[in-house]
């Protein structure tokens, strides 16, 4: 058996990658690659693990032959092309809470020790001085802190900062007045409004066109003299070049900085400022946070490689649990009928119909689109097909798909009819293991789990078919191993499914059609 491969690309914690070995995947860490050793690695990997060091490229997405799913072990996905990852159908998910208690306390750190100049007093004891009189500090108590960004660090930093006394203002368009309320912020939509009122500021923004160079010069102007700034965010939400401008100016009392435009980030302007308090990246940098964005990620990862929910997949929708319990075990019988339907019609087809019928009749019908749509594409080899891509899919083979629930299954609980350019074939699920059996095919009635190797026969009903299709078969070492046959009297036709060993080659078929006057004969291989 393979086992799945998973690449793990950047340090994660230990504990995570344990996940997922113990889960049975071969996991290779490889850190420090560039963009070019990782395209040239990544085509058998069906999953990567990132944290912000390596960016996820859509050169290296494309390089990609087997890619399921991308885990970033953290919150941040700006170093992941995502229009990418979604075109190729792969997940991009996140452990978006792992490392927000870290971050949220590293941006207190930050506060309290730009605020009693924290650093320089300990570098001039380190050289042996005592200088008491020149590190006057301030008190967090009673000022105001202004927060941009009220989402899950922004709120986690509201809630210590008043514990400090502060009160505390904020400017976020999405954030609602119960939220703001709940957190104790007063609220502005004007940024010019919180900048002329704040003693310190701190930024918990993703990188957005909208974010980045969100603080220029006029932002700077109009804040009060002596303000503090912090930003524990994203690198370039303060315009570097102004910041340094105004802390040389003497605007700003104190600055603290754990995030870089580029990193690793070995020098710039603000390098030269004692009251700019730089850590290279430490927000998530805790023992705590490491394990629970390795775990996490290991967690989710695991889930998308074997076709559950991802929780934090950021480029599909989610459906509900329960909904997938029921629908899941359908998407490898969508493929296999997808699989049936492509050599059916030796071409891809222009429409495409599926149908829920039974208990799940109401449930989300894009992973069955997607598991049918990969079934046809997978046979002639034209790329995967997921629920994060199955629509772009559909577009880019000018595919019509159409979806219907059927409450009832005839005498079936659940069952789903696949129909492509008005070719049928459905399939419900069968026994404890929950195995797939194809119950019509052409809209004849049969019942019968499908096996690797097939041979299908249309023809006009008479007796005596059956035999010598068995004797023509037996003379070419053919076996046939199960067999199932289907008719409509109405019509005077006939089909028969039979599941085969031994060789099945053109010259057969060719022997098959010409010897025996049938409608139709194909082949499946599954
Ligand atoms: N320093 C670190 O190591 C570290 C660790 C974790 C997260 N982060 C970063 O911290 C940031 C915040 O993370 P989070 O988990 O709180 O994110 P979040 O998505 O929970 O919150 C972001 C908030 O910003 C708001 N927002 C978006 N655009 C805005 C705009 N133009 N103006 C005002 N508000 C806007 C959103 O409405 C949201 O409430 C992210 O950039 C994340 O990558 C850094
Ligand atoms: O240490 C890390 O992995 C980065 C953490 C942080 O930037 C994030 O977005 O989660």
């Amino acid at each position: 058996m393979t086992h799945k491969k998973v690449l793990v690309a950047d340090r994660i914690a230990k504990e995570g990658i344990d996940v997922l070995r113990d889960k049975g995947y071969d996991v290779d860490v490889k850190l420090d690659l560039t963009e070019d050793e990782l395209a040239a690695q990544i085509a058998p990997y069906d999953a990567i693990v990132v944290r912000s060091a390596t960016p996820v490229t859509r050169r290296v997405i494309e390089a990609a032959e087997n890619l399921k799913i991308i885990g970033r072990a953290g919150v941040g996905v700006d170093t992941i092309d995502l229009d990418a990852a979604t075109e190729r159908g792969v997940i991009v998910c996140n452990a978006p809470t792992s490392n927000i208690m870290s971050a949220a306390e590293h941006t207190m750190a930050l506060m309290l020790a730009c605020a009693r100049q924290l650093p320089q007093a300990n570098a001039s004891m380190h050289e042996g001085k005592w200088e008491r009189s020149k590190f006057l500090g301030k008190e967090l108590y009673e000022k105001t802190l202004a927060i941009f960004g009220l989402g899950r660090i922004g709120g986690l930093v509201a809630e210590r900062a008043r514990a400090f006394g502060m009160k505390i203002i904020g400017h976020d368009p999405y954030c609602s007045p119960e939220r703001a309320d709940q957190l104790g912020v007063e609220l502005f939509e004007r940024v010019e409004d919180v900048l002329a009122r704040a003693d310190f500021i701190t930024v918990h923004l993703p990188k957005t066109p909208e974010t980045i160079g969100m603080f220029g010069p006029e932002e700077f102007a109009a804040m009060k003299d002596g303000v503090v700034l912090i930003n524990a965010a994203r690198g370039g939400i303060y315009n570097v070049k102004s910041l340094s401008d105004f802390v040389a100016a003497g605007k700003i009392f104190a600055a603290g900085i754990d995030m870089f435009e580029e990193e690793p980030c070995t020098g710039s302007p603000l390098h030269e400022f004692d009251n700019v308090l730089l850590t290279p990246h430490l927000g998530a940098s805790t023992h705590e946070a490491q394990v629970r964005a390795g775990v996490q990620i290991a967690e989710y990862v695991s889930s998308g490689l074997e076709g559950s929910i991802v929780p934090t997949a950021l480029n599909m929708t989610l459906v509900p649990p329960e909904m997938m319990d029921a629908v899941g075990p359908y998407v490898p019988a969508c493929q296999m009928m997808g699989r049936i339907l492509a050599q059916i019609l030796g071409c891809i087809p222009k429409t495409l119909r599926v149908e829920a019928a039974g208990t799940i009749a109401n449930a989300d019908a894009s992973i069955l689109v997607a598991g049918a749509l990969d079934g046809i594409l997978a046979y002639r080899r034209a790329g995967s097909v997921t629920p994060v891509n199955v629509e772009s899919v559909a577009v880019r083979h000018g595919i019509k798909v159409d979806t219907a629930s059927i409450a009832d299954a005839d005498e079936y609980a659940s069952a789903v009819k696949v129909v492509a350019d008005g070719v049928e074939v459905g399939a419900t699920l069968f026994g404890s293991m929950q195995r797939p059996r194809i119950m019509s095919l052409l809209d004849y009635k049969i019942d019968i789990a499908p096996a690797k190797q097939s041979l299908v026969f249309e023809y006009v009903d008479a007796p005596g078919r059956i035999g010598a299709i068995g004797t023509l078969l037996g003379n070419e070492g053919v076996n046939i191993t199960t067999m199932q046959i289907g008719t409509k009297p109405s019509e005077k036709t006939a089909l028969v499914y039979m599941n085969v060993e031994g060789s099945v080659n053109d010259q057969l078929l060719e022997k098959l059609s010409s010897t025996l006057d049938f409608k139709n004969v194909w082949s499946f291989s599954l």
